[in-house]
């Protein structure tokens, strides 16, 4: 049996997604600038997933939704023209972003740093997020931009991206969030949550991989990461992924319907419980940042005595796919970045598996993944060299 369960890494293309993708690659192919009819035939599906990006996030229409090639783009377009605009041309010279944000954020950060940029990399508390209040501490007068991540894509976890926004606002500073593990699992809403631009992928809510956006609202500006042609009002330059483009769409839409989120709550939610309880019930065990206020797929969970890719060595021999952590990272045997913010000491923060599941997951498949999961425990304890089970104390007397 295969069972997919790194989903955060990235999701299986919906095949209605696909569906909707096909007639633009062989049938209407035209380039969507070209004035002649091939290339104003792909206008309507492409307005009709912009409509779908707009709703999905509670955009307004006066605000922009720019197609990038994924979130790591959006990312990078932001850091970089901030720098540019604000920094560079401006009075300000500083960052304020947190320590568990994905590479795309805090590579770019560091790649400023050597520019001069002063960067403040807020801590995690134990359950792995950050309060608004520590942001507002954070920002000084020459704050250009405070970038804090709506869902993290390790643990899960969910940040209060609305009272940060509402700090930023008083403030008057900038405020991107990396919503990237968020769209498709837990409500988006740019409107309420008074954040100025999101990134997301399309292939993090079953869309195809290679597109993503970056969403701005009515307003706020920012330098073209990309010149060259006209697309996109000028704001990306670069002919557009139609296909792409119309799949991220349409995934837009299946993720974020009322229905979809509600499934998604209900049945993988009750599918990762299942799991992470079944997981726990072995000794020495910890969900890492605790089992509230997560997205509803995702479980990071520490293993004593279980070195992280050992287990999904053995897991993977058995058709289970998991990750210790983001697959950008995960090919260093380093210890998890995010475990190290929460003050894991390293011993612990090589333990760290993440499951991640979706709609396509189903309980034959947990009940599958729970049985092996317990076996490779087994197996991998009693080979370790440090791990001996000691009863708790009130165990001993048994
Ligand atoms: C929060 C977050 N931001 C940005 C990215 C980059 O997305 P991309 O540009 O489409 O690659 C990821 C990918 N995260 C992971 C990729 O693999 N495992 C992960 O957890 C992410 O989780």
């Amino acid at each position: 049996m295969q069972v997919y369960l790194d989903n955060n890494a990235t999701t299986k293309v919906d095949e209605k997604v696909f569906e909707e993708m096909k007639p633009f690659f062989c049938e209407v192919y035209g380039n969507p600038n070209s004035l002649h009819s091939f290339g104003s035939s792909t206008h309507k599906k492409m307005l009709e997933a912009l409509d779908y990006l707009y709703e999905g996030i509670n955009a307004a229409d006066e605000d922009d939704i720019i197609i990038t090639a994924n979130a790591t783009e959006a990312n990078n377009w932001v850091i970089k023209s901030v720098w540019l605009d604000k920094i560079l041309d401006g009075e300000k010279n500083h960052i304020v972003t947190s320590e568990v944000e994905h590479p795309a954020i805090t590579a770019a950060c560091n790649f400023l740093e050597k520019k001069g940029v002063e960067v403040t990399y807020l801590n995690v508390n134990e359950e792995g997020i950050l309060d608004a209040e520590a942001v507002k501490k954070a920002i000084r007068e020459d704050t250009a931009l405070v970038s804090i991540m709506w869902a993290n894509n390790e643990t899960g976890k969910i940040f209060p991206v609305k009272e940060i926004g509402a700090v930023c606002r008083e403030k008057g500073v900038l405020f991107h969030s990396d919503a990237t593990q968020a769209i498709g699992k837990v409500e988006v809403d740019v409107q309420d949550a008074n954040v100025d631009m999101i990134s997301f992928s399309a292939h993090k809510f079953h869309g195809p991989k290679g597109v993503g956006g970056l969403y701005i609202k009515k307003g706020v500006e920012l330098s073209p990461y990309m010149h060259g042609g006209e697309q996109m009002d000028g704001r990306r330059a670069g002919t557009v992924d139609v296909a792409s483009m119309i799949g991220m769409g349409k995934a837009m839409h299946l993720a974020t319907n009322t229905m979809a989120i509600a499934y998604e709550k209900n049945h993988v939610g009750m599918l990762r419980d299942k799991l992470e309880n079944a997981i726990l019930k072995i000794p020495d065990t910890i969900v890492i940042g605790g089992r509230e206020n997560r997205t509803p797929n995702t479980t990071l969970i520490s293993i004593k005595g279980v070195e992280g890719e050992s287990m999904l060595w053995d897991l993977n021999q058995n058709g289970i796919a998991a990750s210790t952590g983001s697959a950008c990272a995960s090919e260093d045997l380093e210890a998890n970045p995010v475990m190290n913010a929460f003050g894991s000491d390293s011993e612990l923060a090589h333990t760290g598996i993440r499951f991640s599941l979706s709609r396509f997951n189903n309980e034959e498949q947990i009940d599958y993944a729970i049985e092996h999961i317990k076996k490779a425990v087994e197996r991998l304890r009693n080979i370790s060299s440090s791990y001996a089970y000691t009863p708790k104390s009130h165990e001993s007397g048994l």
